[in-house]
């Protein structure tokens, strides 16, 4: 479907689901200055940060990359920084493996196996895991996730994993793809946080084959994409392309909102109020329910694994433009 069709379309489920036209909202009222001002101040406040270094090529790359991308509902587009560059997308892929398996196997059987309460563990937490013995907190955290990959279609990681993203990239309009040098790079080192939050997941029950369940989940975590290709899939959720979507999506964003940012979300939701994922590779999606999407890439890191200059530049949008859900 050509971009302008869809866009069409966008608006057309968007008014029968709303019953509205809605209109030039807040964030369209950004202007490119504005952008590029505060973008120049957030990439300089990310320098504080740190890569990350349990991923060897995540350590090498450019501190200094900043794009961002924001898409509204109106058809507006804003970008800033290098379009071209593609990252894996790591833990922003997670609401997305959350959104499939609502999709394909309904809330009952997804809420079997993963919860939705949020932590105040870091990410990769075996303890929270075994307080809550051997029960996956939410789809945010690597244990939920992991729980949920597991239930991916396909005999093997690379069937399942080529499954997940050419859903994504036909309902999405988008092109992600696995990237093999990253993929490799994270099966080069062991990493034993993940190894022991599978095998307590198989001792509970939540998961049957361990290897084949962290295969996949490393490899939905490489699935690359460009900025574009981020906005775009933060737009599957702001206006699922199937009426029938509008649950899952509903769930999805509250789940950003509550556990997005692990540790950090609920202080996010006070200051900023917009359902937002983070990864390790320093993507950050944020929603803005009924409006558009903000995608955003800067590699360093916050302590709890957040971009910094991210969330700062989507900090000062949503303040300023007032786009908090609560309002
Ligand atoms: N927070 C993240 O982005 C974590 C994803 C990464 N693949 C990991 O398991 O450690």
């Amino acid at each position: 479907m050509s971009d302008r069709r869809q866009k069409a379309r966008l608006k057309k489920i968007n008014q029968e689901s709303f019953g509205v036209n809605l209109g030039v909202q807040e964030l369209d009222r950004l202007t490119q200055k504005q952008l590029e001002t505060w973008v120049d101040q957030a990439q300089r406040r990310s320098q504080l940060g740190q890569l990350p270094t349990y991923i060897p090529q995540l350590a090498q790359v450019n501190s200094q990359e900043f794009v961002v991308q924001i898409l509204t509902l109106e058809g507006k587009s804003y970008c800033a920084g290098d379009a071209t560059l593609s990252f894996p997308l790591m833990s922003v892929i997670k609401p997305f493996l959350l959104f499939n398996r609502l999709v394909e196997l309904g809330e009952d059987n997804v809420f079997q196996r993963v919860g939705v309460q949020p932590s105040d563990q870091t990410f990769n937490s075996l303890e929270q895991l075994q307080a809550d013995d051997g029960w996956p907190r939410n789809p945010m955290l690597n244990s939920g996730a992991l729980a949920l990959a597991a239930l991916l279609p396909g005999q093997d990681a690379n069937s399942r994993c080529d499954y997940f993203c050419s859903w994504l990239n036909q309902y999405a309009n988008c092109q992600l793809f696995l990237d093999q040098d990253i993929l490799e790079s994270v099966r080069s080192v062991p990493n034993p946080k993940n190894q022991a939050l599978v095998s307590a997941l198989l001792a509970s029950g939540y998961v049957d084959d361990p290897d084949l369940t962290l295969d996949t989940y490393n490899q939905i975590c490489c699935l690359s994409a460009t900025i574009l290709d981020l906005a775009q899939l933060g737009l599957l959720l702001v206006q699922p392309t199937d009426l029938q979507w509008q649950i899952p999506g509903r769930i999805v964003k509250a789940l950003m909102m509550t556990c997005g940012l692990y540790e950090t979300s609920g202080q996010f939701a006070a200051q900023v109020g917009l359902p937002t994922k983070s990864g390790v590779s320093g993507a950050v999606l944020s929603i803005i329910p009924q409006q558009g999407a903000i995608a955003c890439y800067s590699p360093p890191l916050d302590p709890e694994g957040s971009s910094i200059g991210s969330l700062f530049l989507i900090e000062k949008i949503a303040q300023t433009l007032n786009l908090s859900v609560f309002k």
